[in-house]
C-alpha cells in the first residue's frame, strides 16, 4: 500500500485545488520557510481525523479553511482526499484504490467523512487503518516537534509509540470497550440486584398472604354451596308464607271496607238526625224565650189593669185638679227666675275668660320682651369684654411700649433718670387721624427711633447697649439733626402737580424743639391723595424724593414702588389711635348696656304686675264656674218638676174619660191570645223532637256493633300486616345475603343449588365456616395474583442477574486475555526494538551503545520507556541530558529501529533531520533509502543531503501571495529552489 496522491482544495494555504502524485519510495518537499509544505503533512494528519486543533497548529477547527490573503478572498470549504494504492489489501477494504477525505464547511463547522466518494463515520476510518500503521498516533507522521518531543517527553508518555508500534492498541482499545461493558454490566447487576433484594423482601409476606387468601376461598366456597341452598330454602318458604297471609290479608280488608262503607252510611243519617235536632233545639229555645216575654208582658197588662183600674176610680172620686193648675202657674214662674240667673252668671263667666285671654296674651308678649333686652345686654356684655381685651393689649403696646425693640426699650428705661434723652420719635409727635397710613409708612422704623439732646447722649446709650448686651436702637440727636427740604424748584412745581398734597412735615404737630427732627425725617417726603398720582409726582421730581400715598403706599427714591397691605400693628401711631377708638367705643357700649339694664328693670316690673292681676282673675273665674254649675243644677231640677206636673195634669184627664182602661183590655187579650199560641208551638216541636231521639238511639245501637266488628277486624289485619312485614323483611335479608356476599339473583341460585339439606345441620355448618372465615382476618385476595406476578418477576430479574454474572465474567476474562496479549506484543516488540535501537545507534554514532528500558518492569501494561545511551567516548546517560542535535539522532535512531520491527506502508517525515549536522544527515539518507523499499517516505525538507537521496521532488511556492503551489523539480533545481528562496525568505 502506498500514498498515490493528496488531493487539496481550501485547506489552509492551498487555496485553489491541488493534486499532488506520490510513488513508492522517497519524495521530497522543499521550499522556503512559509510556503506550505508543513501543511501537507497537516492536511494527512486532518483527513486521518486528527481532532486536536493544537496539533493542527490552530486555535479551531475553522482555522484549516483557507482564511484569504493580499489577493484572495477566503474560502468557505476545506476539502482533502488521501488516495491510496490498496492492490495488495493491506487496507481492510475490497477496492485497489481508497480514497478517504474529509470537508468542514466555516458555516456550522460540521465535519464529514468519506470513504470512496460515500459519506461515512470518523469511526468507519479509524476502524479501517487501525493497526496498518496509518493514523495520528503511529509513525506515520512525525514532525520535527515530535522528535524533539520524544526526548523531553515523560517516560509514560513516550509508550504511546511504542505501544503502536507494538500493535496492541487494538487491544487497548477494545479493552477500553470492555472495560466500559463491565461498567454497565456491574451498574446493570447491580440495580437487578437491587430488585431482586427488593422482590426477596416482598415474596415472603406476600406468600403467605396468598396462602391466607387461598384457604379464605377454599372455605368460602363451601360457604357458599350450604349457605345458598339454606337462603334458596329459606326465600321460597317465606315467599309461600308471605303469599298465604297477602291472600288473608285481601279478604280482611274486603270486610273492612264493607263495615266502612257501613258505618259511613249509618253515622251520615245519624249526622242528619242531629243536625234535625239542634235545628229543633234552637227553635224551641227561641219560642220559650218567646212565651217567656209573652208571659210577662201579659202579667204586666194584668197589673197594670188592676192600677188603672184603681187610678180611675180615684180620679172619679178626687176633686183636687185646680191645685195641680195652681201649682204648675208657681212653678212656671221659678222657673223663669232660675233661667235667668242662670243666664246672667253665664255672661259674667264668659266676660271674665275674655279678660283672662287678654292678660296671658300681654304676659307672652311681655316675658318676649325681658328675653330680647337679655340677649341683647349679654351681647354688649361680650362686646365690651372683647373691646376690654383689645384695650388692655393696645394699652400694653402704647403704654407699656411692648412692641418696641429691645435696645429702644431697654434706653427708654434710662429717660426717667435722663432728661437728655427726649423720647421714642413716635411717641413725640401728633397728627390727624386721615394721615396715620401715610405717615406711618413714611416713617416706617423711624418710629421707633431714639431723640436725644446730643450726639454725646446717643453714643452714650448706644455703649450703655454694647455694654448691657441690651440690643440695638437708631439717635436722632437734636443738635446735629439738619432739616431735608424740597429743592426750591420742586416747592414751586409740586403744588401744580395733581394730587400732591404737602410735604409730610406740614401734616405733623409736636413741640418746637423738635422740629428739626420732623423736617429731617419727613421735611422731604412727599403726601400724595393716590399711587397713580404718587408714581407721576416721584417722575415729575425725577424720583427725587419719597413720595406716600394716604392708603399707605410708597414710591421710593429712585422710583421703587412699595404697597399692598401695610400691617398696621406695626406703627405706634395706628395702635394709638386705635387705642384711642377702642376707649371711646367702649365708653358708649356700658352706656348702651346701663339703659338696657334700666328698660329691663322697669320691664320686669310690669310684668310682674300682671301676673299678680292674671292670678286674681283666673280666682274669680274658677269661683262663677262654681256658681253657674249650682245654677244649672237648680234649673234642670226647677224644669223637671214643672214638667212631672204637666205630665200627671194630662193623666188624670185620660183615667176620667176611661180611655186607658179600654186600651189596656185590647192589649191584655192580644198578649194571651200570642201566650196561648206559642205554648202550641212548642208542644208540637217537643213530640217532633223525642221521635228524633228514639230514631237516634237506634242507629247509635247498629253502629256500636259495627264498630265493634271493624275494630276486630282491622286487629287481625294488623296482626297479619306485622307477620308479613316480618316475613318481607326476612326475605330481604335473603335476598340481599345472596346479592352481596354472593352476587348471585334468588332466580339464578334457586336453578343452580337445588341441593337437599338438612336445614339444621346446614345452618349449624354456616355458622361454623363463617367463624373460621372470621377467624382469619383481614385476607388480600390481591395477594394471590400479585403473589404470582412478584415470583415471576423475581424468577426473571433472578435470571437476568446470573445471566449477568455470567456475562461479567466472561468480560473480565476477555479483559486478562487481551492484558495477556498485550503484555506478550508489548514486551516482544519492545525487546525487538530494543535490540534494534542499539544497533541502529551504532550506526549513527559510529560505535557507542544505547538501549531502552521499563520504568516499572512489573508493569507492563503501564510502564513508561527511559532510553539510556552511551555515545561513542561518552558516559552512560539519560536521553534527556544530550545536546539538540544528539536528541534529534537519538530519537531518529529509536524511529529506524521501530521502522524495523514494525514497518509501516507510509511515513511523512516533517524536517525531523533539520537538527543534524551534514554528516549526520547524510547517515540520516542512507537509512531512508534503506527502508525505503518496504516504507513510501514524504520528507519535507531543507537539507541537501536528504535532498539527494528522493526519487521525486516537489517544490513548494507561492508565486501568487498567501497561496501554495507544488511544482516538480530536479535534484539541482531543488536545492537552488530551496536555498535561493531559504536564503531570500519568503
Ligand atoms: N487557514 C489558512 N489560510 C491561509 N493561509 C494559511 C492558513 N493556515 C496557515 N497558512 C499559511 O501557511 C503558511 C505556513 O505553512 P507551513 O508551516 O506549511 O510552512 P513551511 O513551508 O513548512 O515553513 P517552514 O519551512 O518554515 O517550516 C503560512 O504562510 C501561513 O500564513
Amino acid at each position: 500500500m502506498y500514498l498515490k496522491r493528496i488531493e487539496l482544495h481550501g485547506f489552509k494555504s492551498f487555496a485553489d485545488k491541488v493534486n499532488v502524485e506520490f510513488q513508492p519510495g522517497i519524495t521530497g518537499i522543499v521550499g522556503p520557510n512559509g510556503c506550505g509544505k508543513s501543511n501537507i503533512s497537516d492536511a494527512v494528519r486532518w483527513v486521518l481525523g486528527e481532532q486536536s486543533v493544537k496539533s493542527l497548529r490552530g486555535s479551531n477547527m475553522a482555522d484549516v479553511i483557507f482564511a484569504g490573503s493580499e489577493d484572495r478572498r477566503a474560502q468557505n470549504l476545506a476539502e482533502v482526499t488521501l488516495v491510496f494504492d490498496n492492490s495488495d489489501r493491506t487496507l481492510n477494504y475490497d477496492y485497489n484504490e481508497v480514497e478517504i477525505t474529509r470537508r468542514l464547511y466555516r458555516q456550522g463547522n460540521e465535519a464529514e467523512y468519506l470513504l470512496n466518494r460515500q459519506q461515512c463515520r470518523l469511526k468507519d476510518i479509524t476502524d479501517l487503518i487501525l493497526d496498518t500503521g496509518l493514523g495520528r498516533d503511529s509513525l506515520s507522521i512525525i514532525s520535527q516537534g515530535n522528535i524533539s518531543n520524544f526526548a523531553d517527553n515523560r517516560p509514560e508518555e513516550r509508550r504511546v509509540i511504542f505501544e503502536e508500534a507494538a500493535g496492541v492498541s487494538k487491544y487497548k482499545k477494545r479493552k477500553i470497550e470492555a472495560i466500559r461493558k463491565l461498567e454497565r454490566t456491574k451498574e446493570n447487576l447491580d440495580r437487578i440486584g437491587d430488585i431482586v433484594y427488593e422482590l426477596e423482601k416482598q415474596i415472603t409476606p406476600l406468600k403467605k398472604q396468598k396462602e391466607k387468601a387461598e384457604t379464605y376461598l377454599e372455605l368460602k366456597e363451601k360457604l357458599t354451596s350450604i349457605e345458598v341452598n339454606v337462603l334458596v330454602h329459606e326465600i321460597s318458604e317465606t315467599n309461600a308464607s308471605l303469599e298465604e297471609l297477602s291472600k288473608i290479608l285481601k279478604s280482611l280488608n274486603e270486610k273492612q271496607a264493607a263495615l266502612d262503607a257501613e258505618i259511613l252510611l249509618k253515622e251520615s243519617a245519624n249526622d242528619e238526625i242531629k243536625k234535625k235536632m239542634f235545628v229543633l233545639d234552637n227553635e224551641i229555645n227561641a219560642l220559650q224565650s218567646q212565651l217567656l216575654e209573652a208571659m210577662s208582658e201579659v202579667s204586666r197588662l194584668e197589673t197594670s189593669k188592676v192600677e188603672v183600674d184603681q187610678k180611675r176610680k180615684h180620679a172619679l172620686e178626687s176633686k183636687d185638679n185646680k191645685d195641680i193648675a195652681h201649682k204648675l202657674e208657681n212653678l212656671k214662674a221659678i222657673l223663669a227666675d232660675v233661667v235667668e240667673e242662670y243666664n246672667n252668671r253665664v255672661g259674667r263667666l264668659e266676660e271674665t275668660e275674655k279678660e283672662l285671654n287678654d292678660l296671658s296674651n300681654k304676659q307672652k308678649k311681655m316675658t318676649l320682651m325681658i328675653q330680647e333686652k337679655h340677649q341683647s345686654i349679654s351681647h354688649l356684655t361680650q362686646e365690651i369684654t372683647k373691646d376690654k381685651n383689645r384695650q388692655e393689649i393696645l394699652i400694653d403696646l402704647v403704654e407699656n411700649k411692648s412692641n418696641y425693640h429691645s435696645g429702644v426699650k431697654a434706653v427708654m428705661s434710662l429717660s426717667n433718670q435722663n432728661p437728655d434723652i427726649i423720647g421714642v420719635f413716635g411717641d413725640l409727635i401728633k397728627n390727624d387721624q386721615e394721615y396715620d397710613l401715610a405717615i406711618s409708612t413714611a416713617l416706617g422704623s423711624a418710629l421707633q427711633f431714639i431723640v436725644t439732646k446730643d450726639d454725646l447722649q446717643a453714643r452714650l446709650a448706644i455703649k450703655f447697649l454694647r455694654d448691657n448686651k441690651a440690643g440695638r436702637a437708631t439717635f436722632l440727636p437734636l443738635e446735629t439733626m439738619e432739616p431735608r427740604l424740597l429743592r426750591e424748584e420742586h416747592e414751586i412745581l409740586c403744588p401744580t402737580l395733581d394730587g400732591y398734597l404737602g410735604v409730610v412735615s406740614d401734616f405733623v404737630s409736636s413741640d418746637k424743639k423738635i422740629e428739626n427732627v420732623i423736617l429731617n425725617q419727613l421735611g422731604n417726603v412727599i403726601l400724595a391723595d393716590n399711587i397713580d398720582h404718587a408714581s407721576e409726582i416721584s417722575k415729575a421730581t425725577y424720583a427725587r424724593y419719597k413720595v406716600v400715598t394716604l392708603d399707605g403706599n410708597i414710591v421710593n427714591v429712585g422710583g421703587s414702588l412699595t404697597g399692598g397691605s401695610a400691617n398696621k400693628q406695626q406703627s405706634s401711631i395706628i395702635q394709638k389711635r386705635e387705642l384711642e377708638k377702642v376707649k371711646e367705643h367702649l365708653k358708649e357700649l356700658e352706656n348702651k348696656l346701663a339703659k338696657e339694664k334700666n328698660e329691663l328693670n322697669s320691664l320686669e316690673n310690669e310684668s310682674k304686675e300682671i301676673s299678680h292681676t292674671l292670678l286674681q282673675k283666673q280666682m274669680s273665674y274658677a269661683k262663677l264656674e262654681v256658681v253657674v254649675q249650682n245654677k244649672k243644677e237648680e234649673l234642670i231640677v226647677a224644669k223637671g218638676e214643672y214638667e212631672d206636673l204637666s205630665h200627671q195634669n194630662v193623666e188624670l184627664e185620660d183615667f176620667k174619660s176611661g180611655k186607658i182602661n179600654n186600651q189596656l183590655v185590647i192589649e191584655l187579650n192580644e198578649a194571651i191570645q200570642h201566650r196561648d199560641q206559642l205554648t202550641e208551638q212548642i208542644k208540637s216541636k217537643r213530640e217532633m223532637r223525642m221521635s228524633y231521639v228514639n230514631e237516634n238511639e237506634q242507629l247509635e245501637n247498629a253502629l256500636k256493633t259495627l264498630r265493634k266488628d271493624l275494630k276486630d277486624i282491622q286487629s287481625q289485619v294488623n296482626e297479619k300486616a306485622i307477620a308479613s312485614t316480618k316475613q318481607e323483611a326476612s326475605l330481604n335479608n335473603y335476598l340481599n345475603r345472596l346479592s352481596n356476599e354472593y352476587a348471585m339473583t334468588y332466580e339464578y341460585a334457586s336453578e343452580n343449588y337445588q341441593e337437599e339439606l338438612d336445614m339444621e345441620s346446614a345452618r349449624y355448618e354456616v355458622a361454623v365456616l363463617r367463624n373460621e372465615i372470621n377467624a382469619l382476618g383481614h385476607v388480600n385476595l390481591d395477594s394471590i395474583e400479585e403473589y404470582e406476578k412478584v415470583s415471576k418477576r423475581y424468577e426473571d430479574m433472578n435470571g437476568q442477574r446470573l445471566d449477568l454474572i455470567q456475562a461479567q465474567d466472561k468480560i473480565i476474562q476477555a479483559i486478562d486475555e487481551m492484558d495477556d496479549i498485550m503484555v506478550e506484543k508489548f514486551s516482544t516488540t519492545f525487546d525487538k526494538i530494543n535490540y534494534q535501537f542499539n544497533l541502529v545507534f551504532r550506526e549513527l554514532f559510529g560505535g557507542g551503545r544505547a538501549e531502552i528500558k521499563y520504568t516499572d518492569p512489573n508493569n507492563i501494561l503501564e510502564t513508561g520507556i527511559d532510553i539510556d545511551v552511551q555515545p561513542p567516548g561518552k558516559s552512560v546517560s539519560n536521553i534527556t541530558l544530550f545536546s539538540g542535535g544528539e536528541k534529534a539522532l537519538i530519537a531518529i535512531s529509536c524511529l529506524f529501529a521501530i521502522l524495523k520491527v514494525r514497518p509501516v506502508p507510509m511515513c511523512i517525515l516533517d524536517e525531523v533531520e533539520a537538527a543534524l549536522d551534514m554528516a549526520n544527515v547524510e547517515r540520516f539518507a542512507k537509512f531512508l533509502r534503506e527502508f525505503s523499499s518496504q516504507t513510501q517516505f514524504i520528507v519535507v525538507t531543507h537539507r541537501e543531503g536528504t535532498m539527494e537521496e528522493c526519487d521525486l521532488l516537489y517544490g513548494a511556492t507561492m508565486q501568487q501571495k498567501g497561496v501554495t503551489k507544488l511544482v516538480s523539480v530536479k535534484l539541482e533545481e531543488a536545492v537552488d529552489f530551496s536555498n535561493d528562496q531559504h536564503q531570500g525568505g519568503v
